[in-house]
């Protein structure tokens, strides 16, 4: 039990034994299915712009399924029994574009099922979507955070949980500040760490191996070739929002969602 005082352990209910944090929580049994494709980014761009633009659906709209569809596969792999923190509390860390508002979105439903969550936001765009989104965190007590916390081990202390939600599929290039300062920090914390769509840092179709290595994928609309470096132990498929007839024209080849499930896990 002495262990459970070290940094990196703790006390797991569920198993009533003090276990490593990042192997606190049981996966569940079986494997996913095979044969998706995965997609390179300027595919993965091109079946966004061609749902919004042919087919007529708004961002906002897709934001709240794909941020609902993160927050259920996280409840799905991580309840808040199996946390060793006093509460279910979880860091929920968003960036400047589409992805980040699913985090927001994320984190507001992660608060409905029960969780604790806190946002850090620091490049906020001024646009009325982003702008609501927050107002609907804040509104529900979800408080942000003004800095990041300096170092790992304050968020290992304070958080059974990160979600990345700071870079998806438009991500390139050289990580530019703040984020490069963040994702060092979020590479050396020791609680688990679930990406939403890419991990953060990581080229879209290559990955990165000296990178952020999470816990769980939940790769949205389809995977992306990085999916393919993704060693975690949970891996998701959500964003169930895909019209048959664009799903051809792409040959996504994607796996049946479960009954009325808006995600499926597929590792
Ligand atoms: N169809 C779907 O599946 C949907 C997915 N959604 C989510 O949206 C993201 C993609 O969102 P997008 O806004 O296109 O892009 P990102 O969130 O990945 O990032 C864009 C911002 O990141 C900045 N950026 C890019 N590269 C870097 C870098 N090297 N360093 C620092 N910052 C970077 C970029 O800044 P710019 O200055 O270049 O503009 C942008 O601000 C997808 O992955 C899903 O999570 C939708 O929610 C619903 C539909
Ligand atoms: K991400």
């Amino acid at each position: 039990a002495g262990r459970c005082r070290d940094r990196g352990w703790g006390w797991n209910r569920d198993q009533c034994r003090c276990l490593p944090r990042r192997a606190m929580h049981v996966p569940s049994a079986g494997s996913g299915p095979t044969g998706l494709r995965f997609l390179g980014q300027e595919e993965a761009q091109a079946i966004d712009q061609e749902l919004f633009t042919e087919y007529k659906f708004s961002v906002d709209q897709l934001m709240e399924l794909a941020g609902l569809s993160c927050a259920t596969a996280i409840a799905k792999a991580y309840p808040p029994s199996s946390f060793t923190t006093s509460q279910p509390a979880v860091l929920v860390v968003c960036g400047p574009g589409n992805n980040g508002g699913d985090g927001l979105v994320c984190a507001r439903h992660l608060k409905m099922f029960g969780y604790q969550p806190t946002v850090y936001y620091p490049k906020r765009p001024s646009k009325p979507l982003f702008e609501g989104l927050t107002t609907q965190c804040k509104k529900m007590d979800i408080p942000f955070l003004p800095e990041f916390p300096a170092e790992a081990a304050f968020i290992d202390e304070l958080y059974g949980l990160v979600v990345d939600a700071i870079f998806g599929f438009s991500f390139k290039g050289a990580v530019r500040e703040p984020f490069g300062s963040i994702l060092s920090t979020l590479e050396r914390v020791t609680v688990p760490i679930a990406s939403i769509d890419i991990p953060s840092g990581w080229d879209v179709e290559k990955g990165k191996a000296d990178g952020l290595q999470p816990d769980m994928l939940i790769s949205l609309t389809a995977p992306k070739k990085a999916a393919m470096h993704f060693t975690g132990r949970y891996h998701f498929l959500g964003g169930r929002f895909v019209p048959p007839a664009l799903q051809e024209k792409y040959a996504l080849k994607l796996p049946a969602y479960p009954g009325t499930d808006c995600v499926l896990q597929l590792t």
